[in-house]
């Protein structure tokens, strides 16, 4: 009869199936659902027409399901298409700026110098020894012009400082970032030294400018930063620059504070990174995560002092900050490059591929939530657009290596040395017992979309803030962006890191068995 050739052991071990691997897709799950609630009612359960109308049904579900999937694939190419020119253009910018620093450097350099160098003698005796190698071969350069019109009289142009990044390799030290090269040379398969050890910043030019970002409402931090600029002012000679509501407290304190710069819009914030060669931060670990969220592409030097409960990226002591200033203005610094995570989100409802909203970026983690919804998450993810799984649970969290410490640990990811370039892919609660984090890398596009069928919207938030609804068929897509975050190492990397893990996390702290006891003879 027909409709056991409908319940057939065949069929329903097929559909199954399909349900165990995450295959379900939004289109499929409709019309079963609807022909096993006709099914149902004894008075259709024999009617042809029902299985045929069912079989046409599937039919249209199916040429839906490729519908989606070729606009997803589409979304994500164009999203892949942008992150390059997005990439393109910065190269070109940084060449353009580079060959125009040429030329204007050895015309400028001396003036300027002869400036600071009247202002910092002891600054500025190692940093001209090594002004001949700017803008060499080697390494990455770095310089950027001010031209501001800044209130101070003497500071009609501000050069931005220079430095140098290098990577030191089996205790050398390298000019060069080596990258693994694979050598297969009479079939015999060898990688090169590996790449990415510690890396150190070196300073071609003096360090002029120094943004200080501050925790809110904290009476430690606002001491300590009052202090800190009064410090960097009188015995270091630099520009400072801090939030207009910080100015807005120092003033309240003292007039003094009247050098202390600061912008007016989103569009002076937008070039801050033109104008500052350090930032230092006062407080935790969001402190950090909001100077990182200020610099939409590339990011001056971090100092992060810590002034909160636990610090993974704060590794320097507030109590020592003279100290720490002296040797980070002298450099060279170890230097953590932390990568970040480039977030799109496109709207179904979005007229043309291009049509996105201004993308996110993360040091921490992307998470997709259900929100207050009571429903699961059914969350449909892709890498590089091969089918992934679909998360059934509470949501998803796609974290940086820097972020595996935070929420990602939380929901049983691993911890990485955030050196390590890669995209940690954690669910959060899911219904099922089998679903383990996973760790992908650096070089993929990942898809996270919200199928048609979802019986809830989802959330997106970026390093636990700016929360985004995603209705059903809107998608967000993600990759690793190419501005880093660097901070500056107390020690090194990977000190810091192991130390935050011990100290932050009591990391394995077990108390050693005593030898007193039985022994293997
Ligand atoms: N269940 C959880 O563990 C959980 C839940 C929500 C958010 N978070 C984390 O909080 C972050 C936002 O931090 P915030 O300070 O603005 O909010 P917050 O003030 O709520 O602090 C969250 C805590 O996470 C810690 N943290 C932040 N980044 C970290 C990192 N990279 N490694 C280890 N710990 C880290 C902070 O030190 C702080 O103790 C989010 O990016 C997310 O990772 C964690
Ligand atoms: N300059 C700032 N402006 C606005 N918000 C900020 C700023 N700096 C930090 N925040 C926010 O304040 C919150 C607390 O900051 P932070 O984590 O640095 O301090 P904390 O909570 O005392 O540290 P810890 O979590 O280690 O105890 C974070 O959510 C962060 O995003």
């Amino acid at each position: 009869m027909a409709p056991n050739k409908l319940n057939s052991p065949g069929n329903t071990s097929t559909s199954c199936s399909q349900a165990e691997n995450g295959f379900v897709n939004s289109f499929s799950l409709f019309p079963e659902k609807a022909v096993q609630e006709l099914l149902q009612s004894p008075a259709l359960g024999t009617d042809d027409h029902l299985i045929e109308f069912s079989e046409a049904l599937r039919t249209v579900a199916k040429a839906l399901r490729r519908v989606a999937e070729g606009k997803a694939s589409a979304q994500a190419e164009a999203t892949e298409w942008k992150r390059k020119y997005e990439l393109e253009r910065t190269r070109n910018m940084k060449i353009e700026h580079a060959e125009k620093s040429c030329l204007e450097h050895q015309a400028d350099l001396d003036d300027v110098r002869a400036n600071n160098c009247a202002r910092q003698p002891t600054l500025c005796k190692e940093a001209n020894g090594q002004s001949e190698k700017c803008c060499s071969s080697n390494g990455i350069c770095s310089h950027e012009v001010l031209r501001d019109g800044a209130p101070d009289s003497d500071s009609k142009m501000i050069k931005k400082a220079s430095f140098k990044l290098s990577w030191f390799c089996k205790g050398e030290q390298s000019d060069q970032h080596k990258h693994d090269i694979v050598s297969f040379e009479r079939g015999n398969i060898t990688t090169a030294e590996r790449s990415s050890k510690q890396i150190s910043l070196k300073w071609e030019s003096c360090p002029q400018t120094v943004l200080i970002l501050t925790k809110p409402n904290s009476v430690s931090v606002q001491i300590l930063c009052a202090e800190m600029i009064r410090w960097l002012r009188q015995q270091k000679n630099l520009h400072i620059y801090v939030e207009p509501r910080v100015r807005e407290e120092l003033l309240t304190e003292s007039s003094y504070f009247n050098f202390v710069e600061t912008w007016n819009n989103d569009k002076e914030v937008l070039m801050l990174h033109t104008k500052v060669d350090l930032v230092v931060t006062l407080g935790g670990d969001g402190t950090v995560l909001w100077a990182a969220s200020m610099f939409k592409g590339p990011v001056p030097p971090i100092v992060p002092f810590s002034l909160g409960s636990l610090g993974f990226m704060t590794p320097f002591y507030s109590e020592h900050y003279k100290e720490c200033l002296e040797s980070i203005l002298k450099g060279p610094i170890g230097i953590t490059l932390r990568h970040r995570l480039l977030c799109h989100v496109i709207r179904e409802a979005a007229k043309n591929d291009y049509e996105t909203e201004e993308p996110m970026l993360v040091l921490n983690e992307v998470t997709i939530d259900r929100g207050i919804s009571s429903f699961l998450t059914n969350l449909e993810c892709y890498c590089d657009n091969s089918f992934v799984t679909c998360v059934q649970g509470d949501g998803l969290i796609l974290s940086t290596t820097s972020g595996s410490t935070a929420y990602s640990l939380a929901a049983g990811g691993s911890m990485v040395h955030p050196q390590v370039p890669g995209i940690l892919f954690t669910p959060i609660c899911p219904h099922s017992l089998s679903f383990r984090p996973l760790i992908f890398p650096e070089h993929v596009t990942l898809r996270v979309q919200v199928p048609f069928n979802s019986r809830s919207p989802a959330w997106a938030s970026f390093d636990g803030k700016d929360r985004k609804q995603l209705a059903p068929g809107d998608a967000l897509v993600c990759s690793i962006a190419p501005w880093p975050v660097p901070t500056a190492c107390l020690v090194d990397s990977t000190n810091d890191f192991l130390r935050s893990i011990h100290e932050g996390l009591h990391w394995n702290l077990r108390k050693t068995q005593s030898f007193d006891g039985p022994r293997e003879t």
